[in-house]
Formats: structure tokens, sequence, C-alpha cells
């Protein structure tokens, strides 16, 4: 009987007029991009299947028929898609990204830290209230933009403040590229004013601080009270406290959503494009200032602070591409360090690993 790879491609690339139910991989944001890097045996062979959730010593992964808890592979993060290898586990390969988020670790560990893979679009969530942060926000569209994910500010508890047109004006002045709704998170709002993102087969995330409407954002997508507070299944109890709790929802014949705890400010780190795109006008009047290395803040020829006095560019704004770059710089350099001393010290084994070895055979 001739094998039915019909599943292998996802129903965007396929006509119209062969209508079929999107199968579970579809519906987990199967995409053309992840079909092309693997053979129609390989998906017969090694299923595809999303990793919906990092336990600590294991992955929760999704696929079509499969809802599995496997051992974790190196470098996989939620959202990841895996060619799942049942008998050589360690061969199983993880697919090339459309997108990754990532952040450097908190606490003294300088280490990159993944928060999540092939991403879509990226809700920046503040409320209009004191939560309210126009630096958090460029921050939080500096990683989209390194992610190579969408971003989209979107301002909650718009019921509870007279006037949103001054915050969205606020939000709107961090770059043209970046949309900007407002709206009540509770109730109907949501799903009709975020569809254009949340079309079946698209994966969003919700980032922001703690309280500004991330949960109760996803439940008005889901139309329920109850998806961001419950895992995708029921648990099988397996590792249960040791979650993440980063994890991504189906939404009932509509997109994917991960769900993830308030974040905490989340320091850039390898993020230096995400930060120029960000500030774009600033970068570019940068590259003519007369110095090379100049710093904007009195040297002669510098095409910044000439914008500053024609009142062109706002004093604040520069003030806060300058601490981000700071951090990002700083950030980026110890990880280097890091990483060089990791090096280092692996290559330190390896010389004594060897001299050992051809100590016992002699
Ligand atoms: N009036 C009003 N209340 C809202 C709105 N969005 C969220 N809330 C309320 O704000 C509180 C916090 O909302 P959550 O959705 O739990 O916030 P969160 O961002 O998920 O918070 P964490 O889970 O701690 O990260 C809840 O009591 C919500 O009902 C809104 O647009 N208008
Ligand atoms: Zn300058």
């Amino acid at each position: 009987m001739p094998r039915d790879y019909s599943a292998l491609f996802p129903l965007q690339s396929r006509t119209a007029s062969t209508p079929r139910p999107p199968s579970t991989i579809e519906a987990l944001g199967w995409k053309p991009f992840f079909a092309s890097q693997i053979s129609a045996d390989e998906f017969i062979r090694t299923p595809p299947v999303r990793v919906v959730e990092v336990h600590r010593g294991a992955l929760h992964v999704l696929g079509n028929e499969v809802d599995e808890t496997i051992p974790p592979l190196p470098d996989t993060t939620t959202g990841d898609w895996v060619l799942l290898d049942r008998e050589r586990h360690k061969s199983s390969r993880v697919l090339e990204r459309t997108s990754v988020i990532k952040r450097r670790a908190p606490g003294t560990d300088r280490q990159v830290q993944l928060i999540a893979a092939n991403i879509d679009t990226i809700f920046i969530v503040s409320s209009c209230n004191q939560d309210f942060n126009i630096a958090r926000l460029e921050r939080y569209v500096a990683i989209a933009f390194e992610a190579d994910v969408t971003p989209v500010v979107v301002l909650t508890k718009a019921d509870l403040v007279g006037d949103t047109a001054d915050y969205a004006a606020m939000a709107q002045t961090i770059s043209e590229l970046v949309p900007v709704v407002t709206l009540d998170a509770r109730g109907d709002e949501p799903r009709v004013k975020l569809a254009e993102w949340c079309r079946p087969g698209q994966t969003v995330a919700f980032l922001g601080s703690s309280g500004v409407g991330k949960s109760t954002l996803t439940n008005a997508l889901a139309d329920t009270q109850a998806i961001a507070t419950q895992p995708i299944r029921e648990d099988d109890a397996k590792g249960r406290h040791t979650t993440t709790r980063r994890q991504l929802h189906m939404v009932p014949g509509g997109c994917v959503v991960l769900d993830t705890p308030g974040t905490r400010e989340l320091q850039l780190t390898e993020a230096a494009s995400g930060i120029d795109s960000v500030f774009a006008d600033l970068h570019d009047l940068a590259a003519r200032c007369r110095f090379n290395d100049c710093q904007h803040l009195s040297e002669p020829g510098c095409a910044v602070r000439e914008a500053i006095e024609d009142g062109a560019i706002d004093p604040v704004r520069l003030e806060r591409w300058r601490k981000l770059r700071a951090e990002e710089a700083f950030n980026t350099a110890s990880l280097a360090e890091r990483r060089s001393r990791d090096k280092a010290f692996g290559k330190m084994v390896r010389r004594v690993m060897k001299a050992k070895d051809s100590e016992g055979r002699r």
C-alpha cells in the first residue's frame, strides 16, 4: 500500500481543493519552513513533535498521535520542533528555528537562557497605569527584533483610565514598525483586536510584568477561564513541581499560546542588532558623527547632539539607548569571557584525560 505523505505538507502549502481538518502538528504550528528540512522517510521514521514544556529532567512533546515525556536534549527549549528518534534518543534532531527568544540567565550565572523558539508574535503587555514604562517596552521590543519575532505592544486595563490616547501615543513613539493595541483584557476585545496575529498555526507569546493581564488575555483568546492555569493535557504527575511554567497551550481552533510566568526584568545579552533596530534613527545618526567611537557627549561633529539641539531627538531617549547598549555590551562581554573560560577548562580536562590515558597504556 502506498504511504500517505500528505500530513508532511502543511495546509498552507496545499491547494484549497483538498480540504481536511488540520492535523495535530499543523494545529501546533507545523509550517513549510520545517517540512522543507526533512525527507518524507524521516517524517515517517522520526515523527516531528513540538516541545510544549521543558521540565528540569524531561521534555513534554506533542505530535500526531504523540503525547510523551522524553529525556532532555541539549539546547532545546519550549516551542522547538524535534524529530523524535525512539530507537536512538540522542539522535533526535532539533529542527532549525524560525526564531528564538533568549535572555541573560538571572543571578550570577552569566549564561544565555533560551526562553522559547519558533514564536511568530510577541505581545508585549503593559497596563495603562503605573506599570507603563517606556524603557521596559523598548527592552522587550529589542528582544523581539533580535529574536526575529514580530512585536506588538498591548496596553491592557484601558477600561480603568479615562483616555488611553496618551499611553498609545507614547508607546507608538518606540518604533513605527511596532503596532500598538489598547484594550480591556477581559471579555471579547482581545479576540477581535488580536485576531490578525492569532490565526490557526500561529504561535504567540505574552511577555510583561506580573499582574498586567497576560493570563487574562490568554483566557480571552481561548474563550475560557481555565487555559492559562491548565496544561495542555492532564499531567501524569511526572516532574510537575519542577516545571519552569513555560508552556505552550493550543487554543481550540486557534493559535498556540506560550504562557510565561511574570518575567522579572529581562536582561539583554547578544542583542545589539535588536537594540539598534529599536533605535534605528539614533543608530543611523551616530554613523554620521565625525568620530567612530563618538559617545555623543561633547565631541565636535556629533550628529546626534546636533539632532538634539534641533529638537529632532529626545535627549531622554538617547539616554535610554545608551543604558540599554551599555547593559547589552556588559552582558555580552561577560558571556564571551565565560565561554572562553569554559573552553579553556574543557581543553585542560581533555589534556589531563589524554595524559592519564597514555599513562594507563604504559
Ligand atoms: N479592569 C481590568 N482588569 C484587568 C485587565 N486585565 C487584567 N485585569 C485584572 O488584573 C489582574 C491580574 O491579571 P492577570 O491576567 O492574572 O495578570 P498576569 O499578567 O497574568 O500576572 P502573572 O500571572 O502574575 O504574570 C486580574 O485580577 C485581572 O482580572 C483589564 O484589561 N481591565
Ligand atoms: Zn556623536
